[in-house]
């Protein structure tokens, strides 16, 4: 953990940061001292963001403290580079200039590339990686023109950008082009005081996943994904471990460190057996499985 108040006075953007992890990150650079805007499509989102960092706060705080507003949320599609504009024109009025992104937002389904319409292509790859590059360049727009600095960018990359992933082929290919822009920004935007890294979480599970996700490892009792035994460190992550991380990398403390993408997923992406589990094609592994 980073000392108390590292983000006194700092502004921090998270898209997607009212559910799930974006919403763990809110919650830990919030505990930090900082001012969070969640940015998405849905208020109902925000608002279950904004109270869980006031709670974190609140709790946090001496006695009698007076309540500070910490956390707005904002309306956008990350796919628009209109809303995308209005939504830190929103959160600057209200928390101030922002200096620290977390592009936090995602879409993806499990579904064979076969079978993957025009439509869903386009729907993942759009918010994912689009809406990474539209928000950064939103960023580092009002970054140049202030004459701020420093500031940061925050990629959530998913360890299928570097393997693979069969069953995932839109997200995937999403993921691999957010690591290739994050190395590609850390070195156009270093000499504008902007550090631009990646943080691939793990599994990190938890009730927000589309029912789609969740059913990937609900769907048999044997192939629980989540089964601390599958995982070499015995256990899944935690989203707040998540949080330490973000609030790591877009510190002072990480202060030389750009172009670089952490993986939190105690070990998992490097696993090799000896003799690997018999061959299950993927479409086999998709098909709903009648108990
Ligand atoms: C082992 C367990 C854990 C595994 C974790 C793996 C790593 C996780 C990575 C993550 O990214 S988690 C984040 C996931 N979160 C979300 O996806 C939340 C946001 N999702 C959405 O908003 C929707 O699911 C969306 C469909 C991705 C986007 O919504 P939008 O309103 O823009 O799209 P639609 O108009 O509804 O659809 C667009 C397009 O996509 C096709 N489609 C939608 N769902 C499916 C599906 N399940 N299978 C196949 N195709 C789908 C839909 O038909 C449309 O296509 P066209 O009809 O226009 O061709
Ligand atoms: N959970 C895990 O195990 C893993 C997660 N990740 C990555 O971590 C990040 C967070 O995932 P997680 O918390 O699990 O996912 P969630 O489904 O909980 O969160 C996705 C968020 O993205 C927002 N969002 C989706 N589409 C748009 C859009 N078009 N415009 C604006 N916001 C949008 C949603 O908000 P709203 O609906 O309000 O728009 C939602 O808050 C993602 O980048 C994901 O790829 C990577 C590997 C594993």
């Amino acid at each position: 953990m980073l000392p108390a108040g590292s983000y006194d006075g700092t502004t921090v953007l998270i898209t997607g940061g009212g559910t799930g992890l974006g919403r763990a990150m809110a919650v830990e650079f919030a505990r930090l001292g900082a001012r969070v805007g969640i940015v998405s499509r849905d208020p109902a989102h925000h608002a279950a963001g904004v109270t869980a960092v006031e709670q974190a706060v609140d709790e946090a705080a001496p006695a009698g403290r007076p309540k500070r507003a910490v956390a707005v949320g904002a309306v956008a599609d990350v796919r628009d580079p209109e809303q995308v504009a209005a939504a830190f024109d929103a959160v600057e009025s209200a928390l101030g200039p922002v200096s620290v992104l977390v592009n936090n937002a995602a879409a993806n389904f499990p579904v064979l590339a076969a079978e993957l319409s025009p439509g869903g292509w386009r729907a993942v790859v759009d918010v994912v990686l689009t809406g990474s590059f539209l928000c950064s360049r939103e960023l580092h727009r009002r970054h140049v023109a202030r004459g701020a600095r420093p500031g940061a960018i925050l990629n959530i990359s998913a360890a299928q950008a570097f393997t693979g992933g069969p069953g995932m082929v839109h997200s995937a290919s999403a993921k691999a082009g957010v690591d290739a822009m994050t190395k590609t920004l850390a070195v156009e935007w270093a000499p504008d005081g902007i550090r631009v890294n990646g943080l691939v979480p793990g599994l990190f599970p938890h009730q927000d996943l589309p029912a789609s996700l969740r059913a990937l490892r609900e769907r048999d009792p044997d192939q629980d994904a989540t089964d601390a035994r599958r995982q070499p460190a015995g256990r899944v992550g935690q989203p707040h471990e998540l949080g330490w991380a973000a609030t790591y990398l877009c510190s002072p403390f990480a202060g030389f460190l750009t172009g670089h993408t952490l993986v939190l997923d105690g070990g998992n992406h490097l696993r090799r057996d000896f003799v690997m589990p018999p061959v299950v094609p993927v479409a086999e592994q998709l098909r709903p499985r009648s108990l």
